[in-house]
């Protein structure tokens, strides 16, 4: 009986293994509509058989007789394919069209650029994995060099990625993310009784909330103090202030006789109601910092109710800053996606360029300023964030440390082998280390003087080498410029910096996205949402929600099933982007080199193929074995839901690119439901007109277009 962990993505390879269903066509018959030229169709493909899998060192060049990947039919000049898609979905146009043509692989061309849509596990483990040296993360992430920098996400340097990858691993491991469980769960504790809190207020004050509905301001004014009571009175709420820009939902008109009806209900966007969270949550688990940010949502049942009132967590307060950073992250966001369409355009006349540059600016004094604070309050060997373990690894923050008996030289500047290992807990092994000198460097765009830096050389990445006598020198983004003698990444202030913003961007809406929708799912299915609740309790026991341990999160499964489902339906890096290195075959298929090539977790997890009922929201499909349990008897299982192809299930990636963070994210959306759901229900949106359906869009990460707004309200006890 398999008894891995339901998040594995390895997971999938333990379900039952039937063997792979293909949709039935007739001998011949590609998919692809209309006449379709013979050496542009796959062959194997449309002799309904699986494609061989590459071998492990592909030869050179593809290897005579290979076919050419399959097209669409029918392509207009110049244009090309572009009708066929709905640019802000791109990732759903790719999806039916693959399943339209029924091929394995499909190539799509638009204005003149080709990319190779790939989403067969196998075809996917290849380009992920098995030959991930030959797959370039694509350029056009240089496009948005202001704004991640070289943080590890966007670093195109293999051996250099491999680096900084090393140094950063070790927070991000599973046994060392289990011990931030007090922070996550308190950090969810106070989000469920903020909410609490709201409820009552909003059943303290009667139906005539109802009438003095508010949309959500896109831009908030500033939160009120760092440290409001614990007890609010509406009388502490800050009056909120007209909408500076227009709402991104539509304002809800007031139902009188829906409040009349119905128990009192507070309503929601959680998607912003999740982004402010789960940046909330990186900031007290990464940096240390309460950023503070859930006291600036605003539920939209009117003024009497104000925003929700949080208490403080014991972690330092970002000093008051007189903007929302999460406008700030969604603007710069939304410019980026006009960068990264790879326009021929210069960057400065692309739509917001001004303002993506200002947001940026605005970010990066944030983010400096957290670094220096962090400096000055100093680092001991037993602080667990990731900032910590980066000042660690600089050589600084030891030398802050001295105080708490920790050592360093006064200088803050420590012989390298020092400085990395100092970089780990004192609990782990230390590896060993080579320096190779120290490097100083200066962003130049604060107003904060970088102070030198350190050279940590990859420890036991083979790729990363000494190459004699290749002197690297800093740049401005941080990072060894010389890739050809790049042997080491330079921990400046600027690479934190770059690392930090990675993370706030990489680890936010991506949570976010994945909690807003299993929210979404469970309060559209109220039999779900009380076998996750009923499980919850159980764990819980007597317990409040803020003691939730990480060894209790094993026990709920069933939660744990719902959001994979999730997970896979929803993956929030909808598409990955590569560039192949050279000629390759994919699917049977040749692929030039420079070719990109997108996987499409997507449409792998809904492959109709692979997935019975592959569209619905069905979390019994997790559910196999000794994993049913009481709190879900009814319904198909796994044997009949489950996956009929192994490792089809990839939601964090796969790889040496996989997703960093994905213990990170795994326990904070499991502590984040389990303490919501030991307290609140939730509920559809009492004054939608019925739909729910999710209008997802390609942002960076997937997100919902206008938001997710549900009802919630305190959880009537028998
Ligand atoms: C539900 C939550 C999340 C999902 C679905 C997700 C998904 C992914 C995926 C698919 C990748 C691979 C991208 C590629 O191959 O190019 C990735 C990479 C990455 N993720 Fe996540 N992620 C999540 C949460 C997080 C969190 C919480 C953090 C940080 C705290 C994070 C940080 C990163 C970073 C830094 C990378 C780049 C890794 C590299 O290139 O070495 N992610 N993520």
């Amino acid at each position: 009986m398999h008894r891995a962990h339901p998040f594995h993505s390895e997971y999938a390879q333990h379900l039952p293994n039937h063997n792979l269903l293909r949709v039935s066509r007739k001998p011949g018959d590609t998919g692809l509509r209309g006449p379709v030229p013979a050496r542009r169709t796959c062959d194997l493909i449309a002799r309904g058989r699986a494609a061989p899998a590459p071998p492990p060192s592909p030869p050179s060049g593809p290897p005579a007789g290979s076919p050419a990947p399959p097209t669409l039919p029918g392509t207009l000049p110049l244009l090309e394919d572009l009708l066929q898609v709905d640019l802000a979905r791109k990732f759903k146009s790719h999806h039916r069209l693959l399943n339209e043509c029924n091929s394995r692989v499909l190539m799509v061309r638009y204005l003149g650029k080709r990319a190779l849509l790939v989403r067969e596990p196998d075809d996917v483990a290849a380009v992920l994995s098995r030959q991930a040296d030959n797959f370039a993360k694509h350029p056009r992430q240089q496009r948005v060099k202001a704004w991640l920098g070289a943080g590890v996400a966007t670093q195109a340097d293999p051996r250099v990625h491999a680096a900084q990858r090393e140094i950063l691993a070790p927070a991000f491991r599973a046994d060392y993310v289990r011990q931030l469980d007090g922070i996550m769960a308190a950090a969810a504790a106070r989000l469920a009784a903020a909410l609490l809190a709201c409820t009552h207020r909003v059943a303290a004050a009667g139906p005539e909330i109802a009438a003095a509905r508010q949309p959500l301001p896109s831009t908030l004014p500033p939160s009120p103090s760092p440290s409001p009571s614990p007890s609010p009175s509406p009388s502490q709420s800050p009056s909120p202030s007209p909408s500076p820009s227009p709402s991104p939902s539509p304002s809800p008109s007031p139902s009188p006789s829906k409040s009349k009806s119905k128990s009192p209900y507070l309503r929601l966007d959680f998607q912003e109601l999740f982004k402010r969270h789960s940046l909330d949550v990186l900031g007290l688990a990464s940096l240390d910092v309460d950023f503070g940010l859930l006291g600036r949502a605003e539920p939209a049942v009117g003024a009497a109710i104000g925003s929700i009132i949080i208490t403080p967590i014991t972690a330092a307060a970002v000093e008051a800053v007189s903007y929302d950073l999460i406008a700030v992250l969604t603007e710069i966001e939304t410019a980026a996606i006009w960068l990264l369409l790879q326009l021929p355009v210069p960057d400065e006349l692309l739509p917001g360029y001004d303002k993506y540059m200002a947001n940026i600016a605005t970010l990066d004094k944030l983010v400096y300023g957290i670094i220096r604070r962090r400096r000055e309050r100093g680092v001991s060997d037993t602080d667990r964030d990731l900032l910590a373990f980066l000042l660690r690894a600089q050589g600084q923050g030891q030398g802050q440390g001295q105080g708490q008996g920790q050592g360093g030289d006064k200088g803050g500047m420590k012989d390298p082998q020092t400085a990395a290992a100092a970089a780990l807990p004192t609990h782990t092994p230390r590896p060993p280390v080579r320096g190779t000198g120290s490097v100083a460097d200066s962003s130049g765009r604060t107003s904060l003087t970088a102070r030198p830096g350190r050279q940590i050389a990859a420890t036991a990445t083979a790729a990363i080498t000494a190459a004699g006598g290749g002197s690297a020198t800093a740049n401005a983004s941080g990072v060894a410029a010389d890739t050809a003698a790049a042997e080491s990444v330079v921990i400046t202030d600027k690479q934190i910096r770059d690392e930090l913003v990675t993370m706030f961007f990489g680890g936010t809406d991506t949570s976010a996205l994945i909690l807003t929708i299993t929210a979404h799912h469970l309060a559209h299915h109220p039999e779900a949402q009380k076998a996750a609740r009923a499980e919850v309790l159980e764990v819980l026991g007597d317990r409040p929600a803020c003691q939730l341990s990480s060894l209790d999160l094993g026990r709920l499964r069933f939660l744990t099933a719902c959001l994979n489902e999730t997970l896979r339906l929803y993956p929030a890096l909808a598409e990955i982007t590569r560039l192949a290195k050279q000629d390759e075959i994919l699917g049977g298929c040749r692929v030039a080199r420079g070719s990109t090539v997108v996987v499409s977790l997507y449409s792998m997890h809904r492959h109709p193929a692979i997935w019975p009922q592959p569209d619905e929201w069905l979390p019994q499909r997790w559910m196999s074995g000794s994993w049913r349990h009481a709190y879900w008897p009814m319904g198909q299982s796994a044997d009949a839901l489950g996956p009929r192809q192994p490792n089809a299930f990839l939601p964090f990636g796969v790889g040496p690119r996989g997703c960093i963070g994905r213990n990170f994210s795994l326990l904070n959306m499991q502590m984040t439901m389990a303490a919501m759901l030991s307290q609140l229900e939730l509920v559809p949106d009492p004054d939608a007109a019925g739909s729910t359906a999710l209008d997802l869009v390609q942002s960076v990460v997937l997100r919902v277009k206008g938001g997710i707004w549900l009802g919630v309200r305190a959880l009537s006890r028998g």
